[in-house]
């Protein structure tokens, strides 16, 4: 099977203007970034507090521009020239669900926006594909005449699951997409998640601090530190084969918390 995603040689430098004299702002260097995903796979990106996976997570959707190395989508590598077949392939669902619903559309009007922007389809069918995408998530067709307000956190999670699904994606990308919930609504949309992936065999790449839902939930998995990539592997190796340090430090502090929770 050939790779859904590949990422090769990815780099970037931070452009932001020169710090000043005696400021203690430093500059940022990601990368080189390396590795690839096959339909259905799940990849996690752990990590400590600024090694870059957010960035990392920006540059796959195209927020960001990479100084150099490229990434593929079934082999076509992505560039400014085919930027639409990005926009629908590779899909963001943003780390708080509640900020990036606009408070004044209703959830049809938010939804509505990617199929006016990026398809020819017209008010009835968009209509349409709306409830249906809608209805992928758990939610019912009224739900586009509700407000933001009007929904609770895992509702909104729902919505924003199906902005990212509303193009048919191939590749969903997601910034802590379950931090902002509690724990029994954040186990539905794990499952939601789960199922929707196999269903339509998506390739999943997610940013997470919680090893339990990692382990659970991912296939492989890359630890960063500092920019760079510093340990990667299947899933189960690197829970029970950690080599790096730091990866080491980041599995027993999880196996602690487990162990805790247990006695
Ligand atoms: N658009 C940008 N331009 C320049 N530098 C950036 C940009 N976005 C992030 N950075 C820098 O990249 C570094 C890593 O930030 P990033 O948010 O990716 O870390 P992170 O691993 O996601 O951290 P956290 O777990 O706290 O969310 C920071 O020093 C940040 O200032």
């Amino acid at each position: 099977m050939t790779d859904l995603i590949n990422v090769e040689n990815l780099t970037f430098v931070n452009r932001r203007k020169k710090a000043r004299l005696f400021s203690s702002a430093k500059n940022f260097e990601l990368g080189p970034i390396n590795f690839s995903l096959k339909a259905g796979e799940t990849l996690a990106i752990v990590g400590a507090n600024g090694s870059g996976k957010s960035l990392l997570a920006k540059l796959l959707v195209g927020l960001e521009k990479p100084a150099s190395g490229h990434i593929s989508l079934n082999g076509d590598v992505l560039t400014k020239f085919n930027q639409r077949q990005r926009c629908f392939n590779v899909r963001m669902i943003f780390q708080n669900s509640n900020e990036s619903l606009n408070p004044g559309i209703t959830l049809g009007g938010i939804l509505d926006e990617p199929l006016r922007l990026n398809t020819d389809l017209n008010l009835l069918q968009r209509a349409a594909k709306i409830e249906q995408t809608l209805q992928q998530v758990g939610l019912m067709p009224e739900h586009q005449f509700f407000y933001r307000h009007m929904l609770s956190d895992g509702q909104r999670q729902r919505v924003a699951l199906a902005r990212a699904l509303i193009l048919n994606p191939q590749v969903l990308v997601a910034d802590e997409p379950f931090a902002a919930l509690d724990p029994s609504v954040r186990s539905q949309i794990v499952n939601l998640l789960m199922n929707i992936q196999r269903d339509l065999g998506l390739g999943f790449i997610f940013i997470s601090h919680n090893l339990g839902i990692v382990r659970h939930i991912s296939d492989k998995i890359i630890v960063m530190k500092g920019g760079k990539i510093i340990e990667a592997g299947k899933t189960e190796v690197i829970f029970n084969w950690p080599k790096e340090e730091y990866t080491q430090k980041l599995v027993h502090t999880h196996q602690a918390l487990i162990n805790r929770q247990v006695t």
